[in-house]
């Protein structure tokens, strides 16, 4: 079974800023570093006012996506992207299937019901120890920290996990990621190189009420509008043809935007890529308490071992 763990992982939320210095301490960023990578001109991620995260929040809740086109500096996108093309050719990769929600098979229900329509996806996943300097000196900054957590508000921390808290998903030619929900609530990537052609993010609003609702009307209706697939969804009273239309946006994906998306609960996807170019998107994981690593099942899964 496919899992993501492109994550921020949360167990309890705060509703105000007030968490937003959570874990600044443990960094090895000075406050001076963050200047060279974020535009902070655009951005400016240390202002405690931070007027332009309102609108950020607004999009995220009713969209699924906060998007932050050039929040990267442009000679950190060059590096960060140089950096992630020498570690890709040795990057663990991932050909597996899942359904829409990344569960087991429901033995108890039909082979061709929606619940066992498994999708192929196909990706590489640079590891934490293998990603550049450029990209860890981000991750690690304790301002990016404190701005997603007053995004999210709520006290973010960074994953303890050498192999999985920041990785790089590398997308080769014909590569996808099928249509799923993450396990985590929200998930935050920079885009660092596009593909040729193809290899769009692309996303629904959020569809679930909770980690617990299927969404399976709405879930068979993108399904039979974007995709080949074929599946069984009985009694959902939408047909062959499919039920209410579900609106299907595409992210804008220039290499230097950060996003955010509510991932368990927006229907999202990569659509194929086409070219010889390779999609590189960094995956930065965070928790909402410490200690949070994958459990060596995912580590295995994604990248081919698991730290001790
Ligand atoms: O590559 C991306 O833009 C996001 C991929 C994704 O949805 C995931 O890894 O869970
Ligand atoms: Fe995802």
């Amino acid at each position: 079974m496919w899992m993501a763990v492109q994550c921020v992982t949360t167990s309890t939320s705060t509703a105000d800023d007030s968490c937003a210095s959570a874990d600044t301490s443990s960094s090895s960023a000075s406050a001076s570093d963050i200047g060279s990578l974020v535009n902070l001109e655009a951005f400016p991620i240390e202002d405690v006012s931070r007027p332009f995260l309102a609108a950020a929040r607004t999009a995220l809740f009713e969209t699924g996506v906060a998007s932050f086109p050039d929040f990267l500096r442009p000679a950190a996108v060059a590096a960060a992207a140089g950096e992630a093309t020498l570690a890709s050719p040795t990057a663990f990769v991932t050909d597996s299937e899942h359904n829409a929600w990344q569960t087991e098979r429901n033995t108890s229900l039909p082979a061709d019901h929606l619940a066992n329509l498994f999708m192929r996806t196909r990706v590489a996943s640079v590891a934490t120890d293998e990603i550049g300097p450029t990209l860890k000196r981000l991750y690690e900054a304790p301002e990016l920290l404190a701005f997603l957590s007053a995004l999210l508000q709520r006290p973010l921390f960074r994953l303890d996990d050498p192999i999985g808290a920041c990785t790089i998903n590398v997308f080769r030619e014909g590569w996808h990621h099928a249509w799923h929900f993450d396990e985590a609530e929200f998930t935050v990537t920079l885009s660092l190189q596009a593909a040729d052609e193809g290899g769009h993010f692309v996303f629904t609003p959020p569809l679930r009420t909770s980690a617990d609702d299927p969404a399976n009307a709405a879930v068979a209706s993108v399904l039979r509008a974007q995709t080949e697939h074929a599946f069984s969804l009985p009694g959902d009273g939408t047909g062959e043809s499919g039920g209410a239309a579900v609106p299907v946006r595409t992210a804008p994906f220039a290499p230097g935007t950060l996003q955010v998306f509510a991932g368990r609960d927006s229907f999202h996807a990569v659509t194929p890529t086409r070219g010889p170019r390779e999609r590189l998107v960094a995956v930065l994981c965070f928790a909402s308490r410490p200690g949070v690593r994958n459990s060596p099942a995912v580590q295995q899964m994604f990248w081919g071992r698991t730290s001790s």
